[in-house]
């Protein structure tokens, strides 16, 4: 299978704190990856390294197998699309010409602004000034611009930390569109549950390590515990083992038909990630 990003032996160290440490991973072609973890561990860092903003102390980052440092005409860096915190819009100008000057830039038709607008849910606004916007709009506007050129791959640091659930869920909605027609998404967030709904495949990062790597569902099996919650017709509760006598008392309890309904109990990604690393997530 083919990789789009391939980081090997990562580390960066700013004087002697280790930001980020003998980080591997890789990145498929089409699938949406998840890297998680909490406030510092190093996911931004990780980024900057990717998109070109940092350089590494050690290791490489290599990005459709080249660094992006490496990647000096326009038509190699359209090939990718970054949204970071720091969002460059001209404050004085609106939605719509801030992404007109990136179509020009680019060189497309003005008709992907529109979808780009729709992608974030901001055609009303569209004559607003980024003067005149919420940090969850601008956060929408630095979206559209970077899905503008419909990229190979799309690099988003926290894309719904500002945002309501209205529109978080409407940018879930787009960004798996997106995902569908062929962009690769590499997504960091410290929103467990995001990174479930979305992702093929996530990492957990902590202090600046992987700690984990592997599909959600994956992960939840081998995290399990192994036993299920019935709830029973008179409001009982029973938890059963997922064996032998589970199965029994299961078994006896449908054919008296007591039985109102019945929970695997999965752990979420977040008790998977208190689990591993024994910290919080904030
Ligand atoms: N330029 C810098 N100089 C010194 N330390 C830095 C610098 N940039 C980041 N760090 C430190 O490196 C660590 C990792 O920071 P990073 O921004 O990558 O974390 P993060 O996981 O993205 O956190 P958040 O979710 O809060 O954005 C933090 O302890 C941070 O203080």
């Amino acid at each position: 299978m083919e990789n789009v990003i391939e980081v090997k032996g990562l580390a960066k160290y700013f004087s002697n704190f280790k930001a980020v440490e003998d980080v591997n991973f890789q990145v498929r072609k089409g699938e949406i990856f998840g890297f998680l973890g909490p406030s510092g561990s190093g996911k931004t860092t990780t980024i900057k390294i990717l998109t070109g903003q940092l350089d590494p102390t050690e290791g490489e980052a290599l990005v459709f197998g080249e660094k992006v440092s490496n990647f000096k005409n326009p038509n190699e860096r359209k090939r990718f699309g970054v949204l970071t915190d720091n969002s460059g819009l001209y404050s004085r100008l609106s939605i719509f010409e801030n992404l007109k000057l990136y179509c020009e830039l680019y060189d497309l038709p003005i008709s992907k602004v529109d979808e780009a607008l729709n992608f974030v849910n901001l055609t009303e606004a569209r004559k607003k000034k980024i003067s005149e916007l919420s940090k969850g709009m601008i956060q929408r506007v630095v979206l559209a611009r970077a899905i503008l050129h419909e990229p190979e791959l799309l690099f988003l640091d926290e894309p719904t930390s500002a945002l309501d659930p209205v529109n978080t869920l409407h940018i879930y909605n787009g960004l798996r569109a997106l995902n569908e027609k062929g962009t690769t998404i590499f997504l960091t967030t410290h929103d467990m549950q995001e990174a479930d709904t979305l992702c093929d495949r996530v990492a957990f990062l902590n202090e600046g390590k992987i700690q984990l790597l592997d599909k959600p569902s994956e992960l939840k099996k081998q995290f399990s515990d192994g036993t299920m919650t019935i709830e029973l017709t008179n409001n009982e509760t029973v938890i059963l083992k997922r064996d032998e006598a589970g199965a029994d008392k299961m078994f006896q309890l449908m054919k008296e038909n007591r039985i109102s309904t019945v929970h695997s109990n999965e752990p979420s990604l977040g008790d998977i990630f208190v689990k591993v690393t024994g910290g919080e997530l904030i």
